[in-house]
């Protein structure tokens, strides 16, 4: 057996040309010790592969930032604005190592099936709901996101709804457009003391209630776990005391099995008369059908949406009923703010993304760091140096049963273990190993042992 092409090592050490900043805790060395007890060697770069070989695939116009960082390390970008058709995917995602998209690329079992190569999916958003994430972690690839580079965004654009649904600003702006002067006060309210009640006090909405309180309303949030409510919020039992107190419902939940629906006919009614929905969370997290009719029938008084439960893959007029028959009720609803699913689209969220995620890839491919991956275990280990010059970096992702570690560590035994990490989420685990003194010839024989074992599921080797 042969060692696949992107995991064979081509260049011994490569010395970082700017010394990393944390490079005492990189070197395992302290300070303190001083220089002339142990001389801190540089950190030295691990280099899997012939870098070039690398392939990203970057879907739906991610950042620049995200692009420049993972082409100044050499590996092969190909970039596109928009996500693909699935027969165009299958072909793509074919021999590429690492693939990034956004919250629109649907990476199903049958999709990854098609994918020979891959290590690793860089979700340049915070939802990962458009991936199948345990089967991905089966077959060893490990996905990554941003948590919270875009909450602020959404809490902003939230806010601007609030006040737009109440002054009804969106009907008022196109009536205008369209040439017509309609000077009235009937039906607009000021938000000040008014509740907003919001649905998931995570990132986005812990920090919307902030800002809602900053501008005078009372908060009151509905969460499946008990959290601490940041300044004069209060969380309440369970949704329909929410639904019943609120003026304005947002909601910012996850896509999952419990949240779809999560707003339906009954909630809708359950809703104050006259009181407002905003949903920037998923499309499938309300019954739009039953929205419509809600509104139609008088009992909302407007709703500001951003995620629908069908989306187009690209720019251009397609809203409307090629899409789904509901477009053109939801097109005709007076008082409903429309958003081509913007709420992280600022610069600052797009740049801050591009570089978390982007830097989250370069240390999985260069260190096998998994730190920030959401399917897998968080196992790192502090960087070798230069001076250990022909060490070994093993990284073994296996199926989660007893005797895996012995069997790895009878192989790895004939070399002194440096260090060695594991851990396990479910049914898959995550060893990483330093071993020395290993001579290059012999990083093939290891890595075809550690192959043929029954619980591999993925081995890397950096050298
Ligand atoms: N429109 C857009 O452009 C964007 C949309 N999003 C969406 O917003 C969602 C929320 O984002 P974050 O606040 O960062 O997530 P988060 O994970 O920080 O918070 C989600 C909260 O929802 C709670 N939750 C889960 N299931 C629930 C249920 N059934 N009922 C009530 N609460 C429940 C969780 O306990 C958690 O506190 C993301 O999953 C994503 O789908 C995120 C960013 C941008
Ligand atoms: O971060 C998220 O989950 C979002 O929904 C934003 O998605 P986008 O990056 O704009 O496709």
């Amino acid at each position: 057996m042969t060692i696949p092409r992107d995991i064979i090592p081509v260049s011994n050490t490569v010395i970082s040309s700017t010394p990393s900043p944390n490079a005492f805790f990189n070197a395992g060395t302290s300070p303190s010790y001083g220089a002339s007890y142990f001389p801190i060697a540089p950190k030295k770069q691990l280099k899997p592969f012939n870098t070039g070989d690398i392939k990203i695939l970057l879907l739906e116009n991610i950042n620049p930032t995200a692009r420049e960082l993972l082409r100044k390390e050499g590996y092969q970008v190909e970039f596109h604005t928009s996500s693909l058709r699935e027969s165009e995917l299958v072909e793509k995602i074919r021999d590429v190592h690492v693939i990034g998209i956004r919250s629109k690329t649907k990476l199903t079992a049958s999709v990854l099936d098609h994918a020979k190569s891959l290590l690793a999916i860089g979700c340049f958003c915070i939802g990962t709901n458009q991936v199948d994430l345990k089967y991905a972690a089966k077959r060893g690839v490990t996905v990554f996101n941003s948590p919270f580079s875009n909450s602020r965004s959404v809490a902003e654009l939230v806010i601007a709804e609030v006040i737009m649904l109440s002054r009804r600003i969106g009907d008022k702006s196109m009536e205008m457009h369209f040439g017509t002067w309609q000077k009235v006060s009937t039906r607009c309210w000021e938000i000040r003391g008014k509740v907003l009640g919001i649905v998931g006090y995570g990132h986005i909405g812990s920090q919307l209630s902030v800002l809602a309180e900053s501008m005078g309303m009372n908060v009151l949030f509905y969460d499946v776990i008990p959290l601490m409510a940041i300044g004069k919020a209060r969380q309440v039992k369970n949704l329909s005391e929410l639904l019943a107190s609120s003026d304005f419902v947002t909601l910012h939940v996850p896509e999952t099995l419990e949240t779809r629906d999560l707003i339906g006919p009954v909630e809708l009614k359950a809703m104050k008369k006259g009181s407002y929905l905003i949903n920037s969370s998923r499309g499938s997290v309300v019954d739009i059908q039953a929205l419509c009719e809600a509104m139609r029938s008088g009992h909302l008084a407007g709703a500001a949406l951003d995620v629908f439960p069908r989306e187009p893959s690209a720019n251009g007029p397609c809203f409307n009923e090629d899409l789904a028959r509901w477009v053109t009720e939801v097109r005709d609803l007076p008082n409903v703010i429309l958003t081509p699913h913007i709420g992280g689209s600022t610069e600052e969220a797009q740049e801050a993304i591009g570089s978390e995620v982007g830097g989250a890839l370069v240390r999985y491919i260069n260190s096998g760091c998994t730190i920030g991956a959401v399917n897998m275990p968080e196992v790192t280990l502090r960087s070798l140096t230069v001076a250990e010059e022909s060490h070994l970096r093993v990284i073994f992702i296996h199926q989660n049963r007893p005797g895996v570690l012995r069997q790895v560590n009878d192989i790895l035994g004939d070399h002194n273990v440096d260090k060695q990490m594991s851990d396990s989420r479910g049914d898959i685990a995550y060893m990483m190993a330093d071993i020395s003194k290993v001579d290059y010839a012999e990083v093939q024989a290891l890595y075809s042992k550690l192959e043929i074992l029954s619980s591999k599921i993925m081995t890397r080797m950096l050298y």
